[in-house]
């Protein structure tokens, strides 16, 4: 990756322009702007969480209870923040989030961070319910390296129409989604009475699959609220187990990974049924209210994996030190979500873009400042649990 903290920082300290000093630099200011920008149901949408929002809280939170303790007289004058996973070499220790439905944030859709992901040579997981169809996606970001989130589809045709599609379209592995055969009580989504899938948002994979579209009595384009509606169905699988699990093993030759999972024993389950990679996660607390955060409940899983297979954490990634205190946890690498997509509600490709540049500098500066020169040298060492 050609971008680097020094470039980075001193570009912003040095510019004049005021074009530059328009977009936010902080979180919550991205998020202030998109709230600013948006209408209430959609920003509701993304900034929501389940129940209460503990499950929420608990995740940024979570992070607060660890200090980083640095070195320091140590040569950083070399810094390297690449990680490698399934033998492919990443410029940075994360990845963009699946986040679906993008249409609510920006007329581009998931093509924004899809195209900023590639320029700057970030990993890219589409979601299954991206607004955009994985094909048109994948030829938009070229040679950038992109993953395929998938919830498990009831119909095992669907199923194996999305992987052969995902496949044909060069994604690289399959992320299947385990938390969400059912929708969390999302109180702002349901106080708006806003589910943007109902009016066809979102439904980029399903409404172009033949093997979806045959199961219609009518076309999508004829009657948008059954296909929606049979979309929906689709994905509430809540008949989904193991086995089902095996069933999308056995039908990809792409590594597989399982997001959702905070228990170690599932993580055990999970090892033992083949998949290649494990994404703690509690979906942004979207899903179970009062369930404990993801980074709580990461040495317990890392313990369980014995670095068998690569593990990923997201929920409640904000910062550069977030980041690093994940991986002195065990973590191989994080999931951005949120950040994200506030700022492609804000600046579109743009926005992301400056979300992964600032992303990129502030862990780099981290890391130095800590008096580590590279991800290989975090670990344990770097912390501490102060409560
Ligand atoms: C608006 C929104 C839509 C999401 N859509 C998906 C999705 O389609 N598939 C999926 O696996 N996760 C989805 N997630 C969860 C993210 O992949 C990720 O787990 C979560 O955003 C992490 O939490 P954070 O954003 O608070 O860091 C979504 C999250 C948000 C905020
Ligand atoms: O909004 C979400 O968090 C999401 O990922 C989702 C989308 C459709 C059905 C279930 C969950």
């Amino acid at each position: 990756m050609s971008i680097h903290s020094e470039t980075i920082q001193m570009d912003i300290y040095q510019s004049g322009d005021e074009a530059a000093k328009l977009l936010p630099i902080s979180f919550e200011e991205w998020e202030n702007r998109a709230k600013k920008i948006l209408a209430a149901a959609p920003f509701g949408y993304v900034y929501g969480a389940a129940g209460a929002g503990n499950t929420h809280r608990a995740n940024v939170d979570a992070f607060q209870k660890y200090r980083l303790r640095p070195r320091v007289c140590c040569d950083v004058s070399k810094l390297d923040l690449s990680i490698s996973i399934f033998g492919t070499k990443f410029p940075v220790p994360f990845l963009l989030a699946p986040i679906g439905v993008n249409t609510i944030l920006h007329s581009d859709g998931e093509l924004a961070p899809a195209k900023a992901a590639a320029k700057l040579g970030v990993p890219y997981i589409l979601s299954n319910v991206s607004s955009v169809p994985m094909e048109q996606v994948a030829e938009t970001m070229q040679d950038g390296v992109r993953w395929f989130q998938m919830y498990p589809p009831k119909d095992h045709d669907l199923t194996k129409s999305f992987l052969k599609r995902a496949e044909a379209s060069g994604f690289t592995a399959i992320v299947v989604t385990v938390d969400s055969t059912l929708l969390g009580w999302r109180e702002t989504d349901l106080r708006n009475a806003y589910l943007p899938f109902l009016t066809g948002q979102g439904m980029g994979n399903y409404f172009t699959d033949p093997v979806f579209c045959s199961k219609l009595k009518e076309a999508p384009d004829k009657n948008v609220k059954e296909a929606a509606l049979k979309a929906l169905e689709e994905g509430n699988n809540t008949c989904f187990t193991w086995k089902e699990l095996d069933f999308i093993r056995e039908h990809t030759r792409l590594p597989v990974l399982i997001k959702g999972i905070t228990h170690p024993d599932d993580a055990i389950l999970a090892l033992e049924h083949g998949v290649d990679g494990i994404i703690v996660s509690n979906h942004g607390g979207r899903q179970l209210d009062g369930a404990v955060a993801t980074l709580d409940s990461l040495p317990s899983i890392c313990e369980a994996i014995q670095g068998k297979i690569p593990i990923i954490l997201d929920s409640g990634i904000r910062r550069g030190a977030d980041i690093l205190k994940a991986i002195a946890l065990g973590a191989s690498a994080v999931l951005i979500g949120r950040p994200y997509a506030y700022a492609l509600a804000v600046a579109g490709e743009t926005g992301v873009e400056e979300v992964i540049r600032h992303l990129v500098a502030e862990t780099e500066l981290q890391l130095a400042i800590s008096g580590r020169s590279s991800i290989q040298e975090v670990d344990q060492s770097l912390i501490i649990k102060v409560k």
